[in-house]
């Protein structure tokens, strides 16, 4: 069962933004969760009690992004074991809520492993169930340190491709706090930039259908005070071909063995305007998003979603005011600025670096992804 309760607008958040959290009230330990579908117009969080609320939250992206997925998962086998639920079952349950970002999965199992080892050791389930919460919050800790070392990796490559600073950096989808222990992936990147001045803009693709760009990375970015602009995803072509852009940045839900890099849809096309307009596309992600397990990027299971998130606008309304309005129902924080260019010239081609945790790969050899693969088999179980 999920409670749902609103939080005043005056416990407004810095950058780091709570999007998980294990509490243990006197009725019994719950997760709590920033309903990222409710963002940027209300912060609203859910109360999970079990892993099919938990589950419904992964499904309808109330908690979402490869990282947070795994932290997520393993949290819910903590609650399943605390709660005195068929652990295995909500294990299995949690893996297979969503399929593509691999993150999910290796939570999950950490998580089940701990608890497994601890039954068959001492056959307590309170101490199985401790053992559960302590893989969580271990895997939630190393997530957040992983964050930090992203960015400073992220940040260095990009001084070094683009000397001079002032980086101009187009994102895709969401990768910030929300998606994190710590302060993301890709988004840390440009948080790094931001705060050492050299992030003369962010570019945030509005990301359709869910808008996780314009409700989610616009919302964060707006938190930072880093000068940012949003854009509708046809409008990127233009903005490469105008020499705007510096660099290219996104997450990843999944980095196949040969290096293919499943992530949110509207991520090929701006490697192939990248690779045209001759500007790097950086993949930042955890090492435990490179899976060696999957050998190709055909092999990847893209996760297939509704067409109503399509055929309709759900996200969160926000009514806006003023003379600059344009009297519509706003989906992005109000003060926005947005680029909204009535045509562009589409143009052709692919890819550039993945930095992880222990640095940046580039230029991204079979050699360099074998050793890639090798460190996701050393750090995840
Ligand atoms: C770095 S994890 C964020 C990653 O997850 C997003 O997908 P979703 O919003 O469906 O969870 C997107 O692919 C981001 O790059």
């Amino acid at each position: 069962m999920a409670d749902q309760y609103a939080r005043s607008g005056d416990d407004i958040r810095p950058t780091g933004i709570p999007a998980i959290r294990w509490d243990e009230p006197p009725e019994g330990p719950v997760l709590v969760l920033l309903d990222q579908t409710r963002l940027p117009a209300e912060e609203v969080e859910l109360v999970c009690t079990d892993a099919p609320a938990l589950v419904e939250a992964i499904r309808s992206l109330a908690v979402r992004g490869a990282p947070l997925l795994g932290i997520a998962g393993a949290y819910g086998v903590a609650l399943a074991a605390a709660r005195g639920f068929e652990v295995e079952e909500a294990a299995d349950a949690l893996a297979g809520a969503r399929p593509t970002a691999v993150n999910l999965a290796v939570g999950v199992r950490r998580a089940r492993a701990a608890h497994r080892a601890e039954l068959g050791r001492t056959g307590d389930r309170k101490a199985a169930a401790g053992a559960a919460l302590a893989a969580a919050r271990a895997l939630h800790r190393e997530d957040a340190e992983a964050s930090s070392r992203m960015a400073a990796h992220g940040l260095a490559l990009l001084d070094e491709l683009l000397p001079g600073g002032g980086h101009r950096v187009l994102t895709h989808c969401n990768t910030g706090s929300l998606v994190s222990g710590g302060e993301g992936t890709a988004f840390a990147v440009a948080l790094a930039a931001h705060r050492s001045g050299r992030l003369r803009r962010l570019w945030v693709d509005e990301t359709r259908p869910l808008l996780q760009g314009a409700r989610l990375t616009a919302y964060e970015a707006a938190r930072s005070g880093m000068a940012y602009t949003l854009l509708t995803d046809n409008a990127a072509g233009s903005l490469f071909a105008a020499g705007e852009v510096d660099a290219v940045l996104v997450g990843a839900d999944r980095i196949a063995a040969d290096g293919s890099v499943a992530n949110k849809v509207g991520t090929y096309p701006l490697a192939v305007l990248a690779r045209y307009h001759h500007v790097p596309f950086i993949v930042v992600a955890p090492v435990t998003t490179v899976d060696p397990d999957t050998p190709d990027g055909a092999s990847i299971e893209v996760e297939q979603r509704a067409g109503h998130e399509v055929t309709e606008i759900t996200a969160p309304q926000v009514p806006v005011a003023g003379a600059e309005a344009g009297g519509g129902i706003a989906v992005a924080p109000l003060g926005t600025q947005a680029y909204n260019p009535a045509f562009d010239v589409t143009p052709p081609e692919l890819v550039t670096a993945i930095v992880t945790e222990e640095g940046a790969v580039s230029p991204v050899t079979p050699d360099a992804l074998a050793e890639l693969c090798d460190r996701s088999r050393q750090v995840t179980i």
